[in-house]
């Protein structure tokens, strides 16, 4: 199966609290959002503290210099410099967020949609902020001028229209290097709709650099608005800190200390804006760095310790399940056919090519599972065992067609004879209730923005529908029931902070969270070490053992097979090549590349991870 590798940097490319508090430590971050919570303070209540109104005018006081009537002096027509700046600090600070909301509010839903779902939309979105790219802002400006008038308002507005496909971009961008990460494929396994994915794990990537480019577009829109005033281009009826330039400018030998106060504003707004933004983005990259070391640290030290399994006897996943499981029992089958929790009948999957055949990967599969039974699919890489998976879950690839066969779940058809595609509407419910998957590299499966605690409970919430305080008491239980040491400081992790075994662990409690009936559980220790394979292993016997699901295992390794499953299915370029109880296949293999994937586990070409007693005894054979 397609494995994807995380992109570099994500786990800090989120606003958590440490990021705060890095960025609080940063001089210049705080220094920046102090003068910016000042400015948007005086915004907010400016125009009630200013002395004068702001088109008020005492000719008679002229160019008056600084007095106890007029702190910062007066313009030529004798206005209150002071008055003046303090309504203009609202116009300019509020009109620039204005600009940033409606380029954030064009933008990111529009980037989120066409980086998630790709497709028509995403061509569409694209060629309308090329276009909006293309035009030259300052003459839309002016064009929006001449027709509209001279409102700043209305000129933020257009701004953040012409604006927003940098948002579009830079969601779209990381949307994508991030829709097809594992933990994506985790969390709609685990029954999330695409909206709280979105919401959730894909939202929370982007977040950051929204904010990084809000604090540089605000400090663009409001460098732009005062080009504009300055340029007696703004609204003549408003104080704005570009038209006191233009009024300091054009009496610069007579009043020389009337620019000062406007080009002081200007330049502590859009320095402040910008040093927020560098500062935010180095506080992001040394969360970075510190993980890694941390990271590092802790395995220098043991501090990341493997934890053996301690599987609970009796623990309330196996009371619980018990009558779950007698309840979905009563299922009634269709079609007349006999009942097993999974029957495939003569799957065929195959791939349309642009010559106008089809790509078959998968041909002629049958084969079932029922409840308390391990079916081992074995094969090399490419031999179809994860479409045949995948065609359990419902998740082939869009462009996968079914092309002959059908799949049954508990008696009731996901797969119909003549169908081309799963099922959706009844194979949609199942995944993360009753068909749990657990995949094969643990680290790309967690998402690295969200704690472990959070991962385990979020379906629970969702899916099960519990409450925030018995989710979370449950995915404690279930981390102890996989073998986790200290289940309740594990819970507080992020998934950097523990080892690829644990990880594993982590997404096997995940699995079993819903009490499934079944679990698919794709090459579950290939990207472990081989001690670690044989504990993972022990575990998922043990918990199979307790809590009596079905398993299909997909593997390319017979030791894998041998030590965990019941009954064996060999496949090789999408054919089943032999199939039956695992004991006489590895007594007796009866297909050519049955015996040479046997002969490769016993030669030890293949990772061996028959270490452990029962796996030899259930294998039969000597290590
Ligand atoms: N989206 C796709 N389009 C076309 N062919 C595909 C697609 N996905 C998979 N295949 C093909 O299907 C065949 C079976 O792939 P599958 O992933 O089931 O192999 P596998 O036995 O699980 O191997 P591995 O363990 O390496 O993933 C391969 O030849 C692969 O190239």
């Amino acid at each position: 199966m397609t494995s994807a590798t995380r992109s570099a940097g994500q786990t800090g490319d989120v606003v958590r609290p440490n990021t705060l508090r890095r960025l609080l430590r940063n001089p210049l971050g705080l220094i920046s959002i102090i003068v910016l919570g000042i400015l948007l303070i005086v915004a907010i209540i400016g125009p009630w503290i200013a002395p004068y109104s702001q088109t008020h005018a005492d000719i008679a006081a002229s160019l008056a210099g600084p007095s106890a009537d007029h702190l910062l002096g007066t313009d030529s027509p004798g206005r209150d410099v002071l008055s003046r700046l303090l309504f203009g600090t609202q116009l300019t600070i509020f009109s620039g967020l204005l600009c940033a909301a409606v380029a954030i509010a064009i933008g990111l839903p529009s980037g989120l949609l066409a980086g998630y779902y790709g497709g028509w939309f995403d061509s569409v979105a694209g060629w309308a902020g090329n276009m909006l790219m293309s035009l030259p802002g300052i003459v839309v400006l002016l064009a929006v001028r001449a027709a509209l008038g001279p409102s700043v308002w209305i000129s933020m507005i257009i701004f953040g229209v012409l604006l927003s496909p940098g948002y579009f971009r830079l969601t779209r961008t990381a949307v994508q290097s991030v829709r097809n990460e594992l933990y994506v494929d985790a969390a709609r396994v685990a029954g999330l709709s695409d909206g709280r994915i979105i919401a959730r794990h894909i939202f929370s990537v982007v977040r950051a650099p929204i904010i990084i480019q809000t604090a540089i577009v605000t400090g663009v829109a409001i460098s732009i608005q005062a080009g504009l005033q300055f340029l007696g281009l703004g609204d003549p009826g408003e104080a704005s800190w570009g038209a006191m330039v233009n009024e300091g400018f054009k009496n610069i030998y007579v009043a020389p200390g009337l620019i000062v106060a406007p080009i002081v504003m200007i330049g502590l707004t859009i320095g402040a804006l910008v040093l927020l933004a560098n500062a935010l983005r180095d506080a992001l990259e040394d969360g970075q760095k510190v993980s890694r070391k941390r990271r590092l640290t802790d395995i220098a030290t043991g501090a990341v310790t493997l934890a053996m399994p301690v599987v609970k006897t009796g623990g309330s996943a196996e009371r619980a399940a018990a009558p779950a499981r007698g309840k979905r029992a009563a299922a009634t089958v269709e079609a007349g056919t006999e009942h097993h929790l999974v029957k495939v009948t003569g799957l065929g999957v195959g791939y349309p090519q642009a010559d106008g055949s089809t790509k078959h990967v998968v041909d002629d599969v049958s084969f079932h599972v029922d409840r308390g039974e391990v079916l081992g699919i074995v094969g090399e890489s490419g031999s179809g065992k994860s479409q045949t998976a995948f065609s359990i879950l419902g998740l082939l690839p869009d462009n996968a067609e079914i092309i002959a066969g059908s799949i049954q779940f508990d008696g009731r058809y996901t797969v119909e004879p003549g169908d081309t595609k799963v099922d959706q509407a009844r194979v949609r419910p199942l995944r993360g209730k009753r068909i749990a998957y657990i995949p094969q590299e643990p680290m790309s499966n967690l998402d690295p923005n969200f704690t472990i605690g959070h991962q385990l409970s979020r379906p629970l919430r969702v899916v099960m529908g519990m409450s925030k305080a018995a989710a979370k008491a449950r995915a404690i239980e279930l981390l102890g029931l996989v073998g986790i040491v200290d289940p309740v400081r594990t819970y507080d992790l992020h998934p950097h902070e523990i080892s690829g075994g644990m990880a594993q662990r982590v997404l096997i409690a995940g699995a079993i969270s819903c009490e499934p009936d079944l679990i698919i559980a794709d090459e579950p220790t290939t990207a472990l070490d081989v001690t670690v394979q044989a504990e993972v292993l022990d575990l998922l016997r043990g918990l199979q053992k307790r809590i009596g699901m079905g398993i299909v295992l997909v593997t390319h390794n017979f030791g894998v097979v041998a030590d965990l499953a019941d009954r064996v299915l060999v496949m090789q370029s999408g054919h089943v090549v032999e199939s039956g109880e695992v004991r006489q296949i590895l007594r007796d293999p009866q297909n050519p590349y049955t015996r040479m994937l046997l002969s490769a586990m016993l030669e030890g070409k293949e990772p061996m991870t028959m270490l452990t007693e029962v796996g030899r005894e259930r294998a039969g054979v000597r290590a």
